[in-house]
C-alpha cells in the first residue's frame, strides 16, 4: 500500500507518506509556501496504513485546521481520506490518497478528486465539484513576494465578490483579475518542449487541456499519419463550440503534444509550427500549445509538459488541479471498445498523463460527444502500487549477509536494481564487488572473486546471469575456494526494469541506456535458477522502493511509457 498527501492547488508533487514513519512538513522548497506565517516543521503527519487515516500533529505556532477544526500548538486530530488538511491558516488544502483503493486495486487517481465523475455540459454548466470551504481566513499574512500576494489580494477580491452576488466561489480567471492576454503569437523554445502562445490566451486558475492528434484533429486522409502538412480536419464538428463553452466558463485551452518526429529529423519544427498555428486559428479561441519534441521529463505521460504550463506559463495565478481536465484519444481501450471502433487504442499515454498529474480525464467520445466511459487497461506495472515496507526478500528467515566468507551471485532483469541492492546491502559489510560493465569482461569478475574469496572475504557478482551457463564460472569459483555460494534472484519484472531504465535515463546516473533488444534478451535466455546448479541457497530479491528525495519519488511513482 502506499499513501501520499496531495497539494489541493496542484504547487507541488504528492508526498509520500509511509506507514508508521512520521513525516514533518511546512514552509520550504518541498512544499513551495513561502508563507513565514507557516513554520518550517508546521506539521508533523504520521500515517496509519491500517486505518487508512494519518495523525496529524500541529508543531508551528499558527493554526493548522482537519476540515473545519482548528488545532493548537501540540494539539493532533485524525486525518481521513475524503477530508482536507489545511496547512496554515486555512490556506494550503491538502488531501489523503491511499493505494490501492479499498476492493479496487485499479481505481483511478481521478475518483480521489472528484468523487462522481463529472462530464461537463451535464445540467451543470461543466462546473467543476464544490470546494471544500476553507475554515477561517487568515488574519495577516507575509509573503516573501510581494507580487504574490498583490495577485493574491486580487484573487480574494475576485472571489468575495463572487460570493456577494450569492454564487459559489469562482477561481480565479485571468481576465477577472484584471490580467493582460498575451499580447501576440508567439513561439518560445526550452529544450525539447515548445510553447506557443496564441494571442488572447489569459491566465487561469481552471485549464482544459487537450491532446491534439486524434483528439482535436484528425487526418483528411484517414491515414493514421498525415499525408502531409495540410492532411489534417477538425476531429468533430463539436469541438470548436466546445471549446468556445470553456473558454466562456474562464478555462484556459491548451494543448499537450507529443512530436518524437521532430528529434528524430522526420518532421521540420517550422512545418509542425505552421500547422499548429493553422489548427488553432481554426479553433477560433485563444490556444496555448506545448509540444515535446522529444524524449524526456516533456514527453507525455511524463508531467514535465504540465509542470512547466504550471510553474512558468500561466502568469502568477495557481493552477487548481480539481478543476481542471484533460482530454486524449490514447487511453488505453480495448478492441471493440464501441460499436464501430474496432481497433485498441494504439497507447495510454493520454490517460496516464492525466493519472501522473492528478487531472480529470475523458476520452474525445465521451468530452465532446457525450459517450459513456469506454472500457480501458493501465499497463502491467503500476510504480504507484510499490510498497516501501514490502518485505526485502524470501524466505524471510534467511541472513542476508553471511558471517563468514560466501560468494553471492545475482540473477536480474539489466536495471532491476542488482547494482543498488548488492551497493548498499552487501558492499558495506564488507563483500567485494565484480561488475562486467565496468570490469569489462566475465574473466575479469572471475580473477577479482577468486582474488577476494582466496583472501578469506566475501565477495558479490552484480551482472545479469540469466543462464546456468553464466552461473556455473562463479559457482565453479566458490568451490574452488571452499566457500558457499548463495544466489539473489532479483524478482523485478520485465515492466518494471524498463520503468526502471528510463528513470536510470531520466536521473541521468552516467549508466548507458539498456535497449529493448537486450532486455527481451535476458527474458528469453533466462532459466530459473536451482538448487541443483550448486546454490547453497536462492534468496529472492524484491523490488522496495527507497528514494533520495521526494522529488525523485515523484518522478519514479510517474507511468513512464503509454
Ligand atoms: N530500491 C530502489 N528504489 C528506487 N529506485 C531504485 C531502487 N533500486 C534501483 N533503483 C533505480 O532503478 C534504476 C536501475 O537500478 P540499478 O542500476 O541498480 O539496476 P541494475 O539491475 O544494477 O542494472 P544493470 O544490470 O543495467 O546495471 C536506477 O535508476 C536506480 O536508481
Amino acid at each position: 500500500m502506499q499513501c501520499s498527501l496531495v497539494s489541493g492547488d496542484g504547487r507541488h508533487e504528492p508526498v509520500a507518506l509511509p506507514d508508521g514513519v512520521p513525516v514533518v512538513l511546512g514552509r520550504g522548497p518541498r512544499t513551495r509556501v513561502v508563507d513565514k506565517k507557516c513554520s518550517r516543521t508546521q506539521v508533523e503527519l504520521l500515517a496509519d496504513y491500517k486505518h487508512r487515516a494519518v495523525r496529524v500533529t500541529q508543531r508551528g505556532v499558527n493554526p493548522t485546521s482537519v476540515e473545519e477544526l482548528q488545532l493548537q500548538p501540540g494539539n493532533s486530530s485524525t486525518l481521513q481520506e475524503g477530508q482536507t488538511l489545511w496547512l496554515v491558516n486555512g490556506r494550503y488544502p491538502y488531501t489523503l490518497r491511499f493505494l490501492p483503493a479499498p476492493h479496487s486495486p485499479r481505481r483511478s487517481l481521478l475518483d480521489f478528486f472528484s468523487p462522481k465523475r463529472h462530464l461537463p455540459g451535464e445540467g451543470d454548466e461543466g462546473r467543476p465539484p464544490k470546494r471544500q470551504k476553507a475554515p477561517s481566513p487568515p488574519k495577516e499574512e507575509e509573503e516573501d513576494s510581494a507580487v504574490a500576494t498583490k495577485l493574491r489580494q486580487l484573487q480574494e477580491t475576485a472571489a468575495s465578490a463572487e460570493r456577494a452576488k450569492g454564487g459559489a466561489p469562482r477561481l480565479p480567471h485571468g481576465a477577472a483579475l484584471g490580467l493582460p492576454p498575451h499580447p501576440r503569437d508567439s513561439w518560445e523554445e526550452h529544450g525539447k518542449l515548445l510553447v506557443f502562445t496564441k494571442e488572447g490566451v489569459v491566465p487561469s486558475a481552471k485549464v482544459a487541456g487537450f491532446d491534439l492528434d486524434g483528439t482535436i484533429i484528425t487526418t483528411k486522409s484517414g491515414k493514421v499519419f498525415p499525408t502531409s502538412p495540410d492532411d489534417w480536419r477538425i476531429l468533430y464538428p463539436e469541438v470548436p463550440q466546445k471549446l468556445k463553452q470553456l473558454q466562456n466558463e474562464g478555462y484556459k485551452i491548451v494543448v499537450f503534444t507529443n512530436q518524437l518526429g521532430i528529434s528524430r529529423g522526420r518532421l521540420r519544427p517550422e512545418v509542425f509550427k505552421a500547422k499548429a498555428e493553422a489548427v488553432v486559428e481554426r479553433l477560433g479561441v485563444p490556444v496555448q500549445v506545448f509540444v515535446a519534441t522529444g524524449t524526456g521529463i516533456y514527453r507525455k505521460p511524463l508531467v514535465g509538459m504540465w509542470e512547466y504550463l504550471c510553474e512558468k506559463a500561466n502568469g502568477a495565478v495557481s493552477v487548481a488541479l480539481q478543476s481542471s481536465l484533460y482530454v486524449g484519444d490514447a487511453a488505453g481501450r480495448p478492441p471493440n471498445w464501441a460499436p464501430g471502433h474496432k481497433k485498441k487504442d494504439f497507447s495510454c499515454s493520454d490517460r496516464l498523463f492525466a493519472l501522473n498529474a492528478g487531472l480529470l480525464f475523458y476520452t474525445p467520445e465521451e468530452f465532446f460527444l457525450g459517450w459513456a466511459t469506454a472500457p480501458y487497461q493501465l499497463p502491467p506495472f503500476d510504480p504507484r502500487e510499490l510498497d516501501p515496507q514490502g518485505p526485502l526478500y524470501d524466505p524471510p528467515d534467511a541472513a542476508l549477509v553471511s558471517p563468514t566468507p560466501e560468494l553471492v551471485v545475482a540473477v536480474g532483469f539489466p536495471a532491476a536494481g542488482k547494482s543498488t541492492f548488492l551497493k548498499s546491502q552487501l558492499v558495506p559489510a564488507g563483500y567485494a564487488y565484480a561488475n562486467r560493465d565496468t570490469l569489462g569482461s566475465w574473466q575479469k569478475c572471475v580473477a577479482l572473486v577468486a582474488a577476494a574469496l582466496r583472501q578469506g572475504k566475501s565477495a558479490a557478482v552484480d551482472n545479469t546471469n540469466p543462464d546456468p551457463e553464466s552461473r556455473r564460472r562463479y559457482i565453479e569459483c566458490a568451490q574452488d575456494a571452499g566457500v558457499p555460494c548463495r544466489c539473489f534472484l532479483f524478482t523485478a519484472t520485465l515492466e518494471q526494469a524498463k520503468h526502471n531504465n528510463r528513470f536510470r535515463d531520466l536521473t541521468a546516473s552516467g549508466h548507458v541506456s539498456v535497449t529493448d533488444v537486450v532486455l527481451n534478451s535476458y527474458k528469453s535466455k533466462f532459466v530459473e535458477p536451482s538448487l541443483s546448479e550448486g546454490f547453497a541457497e536462492i534468496l529472492r530479491v524484491h523490488f522496495v522502493p527507497r528514494f533520495a528525495d521526494a522529488r525523485q519519488e515523484a518522478l519514479y511513482r510517474q507511468f513512464s511509457e503509454g
